[in-house]
């Protein structure tokens, strides 16, 4: 297995290119099955999750052809079309590796009446329950059935009729699952408490160039009133607020300064408003967002919560900045119940962290040093990678597969801006 060595120590200086949304992709994505046009979905960011995805949606009998970018280019552009669906089933093993691929049972549901997906189960981070998702969708018609560790979705008559829902808690994949559904039911539906997430946003935007109507996108309360069809459409996956937002932590962390480019600095308010907090110095360009780091770094108080607070995704990587802040930090954690698994690897590289329960406090240390360090997901990687770009020493970062599903070319791109960074095979 590879693994990524660091040698720390090197303030970031320059400018890095933000990727396309991983979590905005792997919503578009399945938009494709609700048509029998081609959707073309370009700023694809390249990562594991992206292929796996496409893999699923070929097995689903959807072709996928990517058009390739130069070598020197982030992301590219994939066009997926589904003319006609040869299987409705996700399988346990790919809904185990990739929890995104739930997101099929909406659209496979809303286009041919009938899906049948493996339940995803828990993974590192917490339980991951998919129940709302399931009452969502049976509140706009659909019939279930639990059997195997599967579910089956059915429409009866072949067609969803559309309904009311109301979010007990925002859930940002139920509320995807079932606006996709609801696009192609045959009456309206109004969906209250609905996720506002950007990535939401971004896949409403999709939704209605391919012909469907919504309402009140970006707000609590979403009406979609179903169409008979939706067609092909070309679209612009957004950029990824979370990846510029574990940058502005590296910018941050390494005393370094860093203009991230391509993004959307609309969508990173929370994210942008705790840097600030922390001292950091923000100067919003079009396009661009400059970060620099202050001296010395500011403790601070969080919680993280759905859009607009602040993201559970940008977590860890506060953390890690944290742990060389000027003064103790109180970090907790609202949306999932075992997401402090880099904490221990933090510690193993001097950082002083106690945990209890959903609640972290983090004293700020003078320094941190290298280690070899494993982390169980992908944020909680991310945050490793902060604390070895700022610890005296060599860092080895193991089971690197989990940064491949969420950061492009981290690599490349933080050793264009003066990281000693690699990536080594074996270990
Ligand atoms: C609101 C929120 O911050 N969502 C995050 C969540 O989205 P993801 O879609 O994975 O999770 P949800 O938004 O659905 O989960 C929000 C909360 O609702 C609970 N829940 C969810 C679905 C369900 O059927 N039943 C249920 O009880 C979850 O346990 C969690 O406590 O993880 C993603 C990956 O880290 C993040 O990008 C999202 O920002
Ligand atoms: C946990 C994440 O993703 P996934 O839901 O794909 O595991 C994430 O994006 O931080």
């Amino acid at each position: 297995m590879d693994r990524i060595l660091i040698r720390g120590g090197n303030r970031l200086s320059g400018r890095l290119p933000i990727s396309g949304a991983k979590n905005a992709a792997l919503t578009l994505m399945p938009c494709a099955l609700l048509t029998d046009e081609p959707l073309v979905l370009s700023n694809l960011p390249r990562l594991a999750d992206v292929d796996g995805f496409g893999h699923l949606l070929n097995q689903l009998g959807a072709s996928t052809a990517v058009e390739g970018t130069r070598p020197d280019e982030f992301g590219r552009t994939m066009t997926i079309h589904a003319k006609s669906l040869t299987s409705t089933e996700a399988p346990y093993d790919i809904v185990r590796k990739m929890r995104a691929s739930i997101l099929v049972l909406g659209p496979l549901l809303g286009r041919g009446g009938e899906a049948r997906v493996s339940l995803p189960g828990g993974c590192a981070i917490g339980n991951r329950p998919i129940d709302l998702h399931l009452k969502a969708l049976e509140a706009i018609g659909a019939e279930l059935e639990m059997a195997a560790g599967y579910v089956k979705a059915t429409a009866p008559g072949g067609r969803l009729k559309g309904g009311r829902y109301r979010f007990p808690v925002v859930s940002v994949g139920a509320t995807e699952n079932v606006v996709m559904a609801a696009s192609l039911a045959s009456g309206t539906s109004v969906i209250e408490n609905a996720a506002r997430e950007p990535e939401i946003v971004d896949l409403c935007r999709c939704l209605v160039a391919m012909g469907a109507s919504i309402d009140g996108i970006g707000t609590e309360t979403l009406t979609i009133e179903g169409r008979d069809r939706l067609h092909g459409a070309t679209y612009r996956v957004m950029p990824d607020r979370i990846e510029a937002g574990s940058y502005a932590c590296a910018a941050a962390i390494t005393g370094g300064s860093l203009e991230l480019t391509g993004v959307d600095a609309g969508d990173m308010g929370a994210t942008l408003s705790a840097l600030a907090d922390a001292g950091v110095l923000i100067q919003l360009k079009p396009g661009s967002v400059c970060v620099s780091a202050p001296d010395p770094l500011r403790p601070l108080t969080l919680t993280t919560a759905p859009f607009p607070g602040f993201a559970t995704d940008m977590q860890a990587q506060f953390m890690a900045m944290l742990t060389l802040a000027d003064g103790a930090s109180v970090l907790t954690e609202t949306i999932f119940e075992n997401r402090y698994m880099h904490v221990p690897e933090l510690a193993r590289m001097g950082a002083d962290i106690l945990v209890q329960g959903r609640t972290a406090v983090v004293r700020g240390v003078g320094k941190l040093t290298g280690a070899p360090v494993m982390a169980t997901d992908l944020r909680a990687s991310m945050s490793l990678i902060l604390a070895g770009l700022a610890a005296e020493g060599e860092t080895q970062v193991s089971r690197i597969y989990h940064l491949d599903r969420g950061y492009e070319r981290l690599e490349e791109k933080l050793s264009a801006v003066g990281a000693d960074i690699e990536r080594a095979e074996g270990g």
